[in-house]
């Protein structure tokens, strides 16, 4: 500080300098000590082994990961993201991706679900960063292969584990899979609790874990599931395969049974493109629903127009 300031530094700014940095410094440190706590020692990069990867859909892959070190996974909350990390050498430098898991919290394995991006990638000949590590996952890597993984992180989760109000599960493409974590939360605590599970894809091969959340509405009554395909095809039968045609749209479903409406508790979380949160978040407030009641996963979109 002498060096830069020399005789401006009076004994006064000295003290004062001194004052802002530990003030400072004890900021970071706490930080950096709640976060420690919070994610149980893990706050940078584990290795991870690809036990299982399952074709979802025509676009969409899961990828099952254990820890190498075996050690029992800390619980997430549904609906948060894990960063990952794929060693690609001929990429000299390469940003994380994040993935929603798209699994109930368990301590013995995350799962990731993938879209694969047209159009980038090391087939396509383009260097482009969009979608380049979701097709080295779908394409380059197999099931014993090593990945990194931080600690599930975000912000979009399910709040109110514990609760009975009423909860609408909205989605479209993979913006399904935060909401697929929800719901096998939902299921695997036996909760009784109201929930909609409402899904749009362009077609119906698109759309992952169709069956699965099929199956999970026939077992539960509480449970219900409604389907859009925005381009059925003539393989598709309507009322078996999808209920709506086109995208998802709030005009096509009841306030009451569909949108529980009459009831002032009810959550909604929204993920999806940019367009469809911003969408249907404008519609559930045209119908009266306060924002604090509508949840929408922002990661990676910048931001959504509210
Ligand atoms: N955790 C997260 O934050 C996650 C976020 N996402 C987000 O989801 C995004 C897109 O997923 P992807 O599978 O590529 O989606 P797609 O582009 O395949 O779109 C899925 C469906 O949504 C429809 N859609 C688009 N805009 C609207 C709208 N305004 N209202 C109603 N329906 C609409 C599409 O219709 P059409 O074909 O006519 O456009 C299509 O039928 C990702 O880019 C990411 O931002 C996804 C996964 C996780």
């Amino acid at each position: 500080m002498k060096e830069v300031l020399g005789s401006a530094l009076t004994k006064d700014v000295h003290d004062a300098w001194e004052t802002a940095y530990w003030a400072l410094a004890n900021v970071l440190i706490s930080r950096e000590a709640a976060l420690y706590k919070e994610n149980s020692g893990w706050t940078t990069w584990r290795n991870f082994i690809v036990v299982r990867k399952n074709i979802e859909s025509s676009e969409i892959t899961s990828f099952y990961l254990k820890p190498t070190d075996k050690e029992p996974l800390p619980i997430f909350h549904p609906g948060q993201y894990i960063s990952v990390k794929v060693d690609i050498p001929r990429l000299k430098y390469l940003q994380p991706r994040q993935y929603s898991l798209s699994d109930r919290p368990r301590s013995e394995f995350y799962r990731i679900s993938v879209k694969k991006e047209t159009g980038a990638g090391p087939t396509s000949g383009v260097n482009n960063p969009f979608g380049y590590v979701s097709s080295v996952l779908h394409d380059d890597t197999e099931e014993g292969d090593t990945i990194q993984v931080s600690h599930p992180r975000g912000d979009f989760f399910l709040t109110s584990e514990q609760s009975t109000h009423p909860l609408v599960l909205l989605s479209a493409g993979v913006g399904i899979t935060p909401l697929m974590s929800i719901l096998n939360t939902i299921v695997a605590t036996s909760s009784r609790r109201k929930v909609h599970f409402i899904h749009g894809s362009r077609t119906t091969k698109a759309r992952a874990f169709q069956d699965h959340v099929q199956t999970i509405s026939k077992k539960h009554p509480n449970i219900q599931v409604t389907l859009f395909t925005a381009e059925p095809s003539d393989e598709d039968a309507e009322g078996v395969t999808y209920h709506h045609a086109g995208r998802v749209n709030l005009e096509a479903l009841d306030l009451e049974a569909d949108l529980y409406l009459d009831n002032k508790q009810t959550e909604y979380y929204v993920c999806g493109p940019e367009g469809f949160m911003s969408d249907t978040a404008a519609a559930l407030k045209a119908r009266s629903v306060p924002s604090d009641r509508i949840k929408l996963e922002l990661f990676g979109t910048g931001g959504v127009p509210q």
